[in-house]
């Protein structure tokens, strides 16, 4: 299903499980920093809602997406959180970093997912265009920080 057909901010809380013990990492991108802002308040209003303690939610900065799966790993190593929400906003330019950087990012998010046993959520959003990352962080799709921190929560729960 599309992300056009499924609004990425609906969730219900009488589905989930009790997230009051959890901690909860934040790993963000400061690359597209309105978009990525946007992500993080989309994911830690979702948190909060879902009762994860304000003091158990840990906030790192990174330069750029490229950089969320060194930021991620070491916030493992230090902070040992229960899940691990990696936040990036990757946007098309002329060249083709854009896959470099996507494909890279997809792959060590992927790779902490298989070596740790924390579990990491794909919080990174790959558009062609401004537009389309802003109608899925906080616009006419929702956005995809509440996606990731419902996923970070079940995740959490699951690797308990
Ligand atoms: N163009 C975007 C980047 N590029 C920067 C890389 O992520 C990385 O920080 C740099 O190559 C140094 O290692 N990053 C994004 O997150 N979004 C972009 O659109
Ligand atoms: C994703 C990127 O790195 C990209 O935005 C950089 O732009 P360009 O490909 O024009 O150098």
């Amino acid at each position: 299903m599309a992300t056009a057909n499924k609004n990425l901010s609906e969730y219900d809380k009488a589905q989930l499980p009790d997230a009051s013990d959890l901690e909860i990492g934040i790993v963000v991108s400061e690359w597209n920093q309105a978009i990525t802002e946007s992500l993080y308040q989309g994911a830690y209003s979702a948190l909060l809602d879902c009762g994860v303690a304000e003091d158990r939610i840990t906030r790192w900065n990174v330069p750029g997406s490229f950089e969320l799966t060194f930021g991620c790993k070491k916030m493992i190593e230090e902070a040992d959180p229960d899940a691990v929400i990696a936040i990036g906003s990757v946007i098309r330019g002329e060249t083709k970093h854009f896959d470099f950087v996507c494909s890279a990012t997809a792959q060590g998010i992927k790779d902490l997912n298989v070596l740790t046993d924390t579990p990491v959520i794909f919080c990174v959003l790959t558009d062609d265009t401004q537009q389309q990352a802003e109608d899925r962080s906080g616009g006419k799709h929702g956005n995809k920080g509440t996606e990731a921190a419902i996923a970070a929560i079940k995740m959490a729960v699951l690797g308990k």
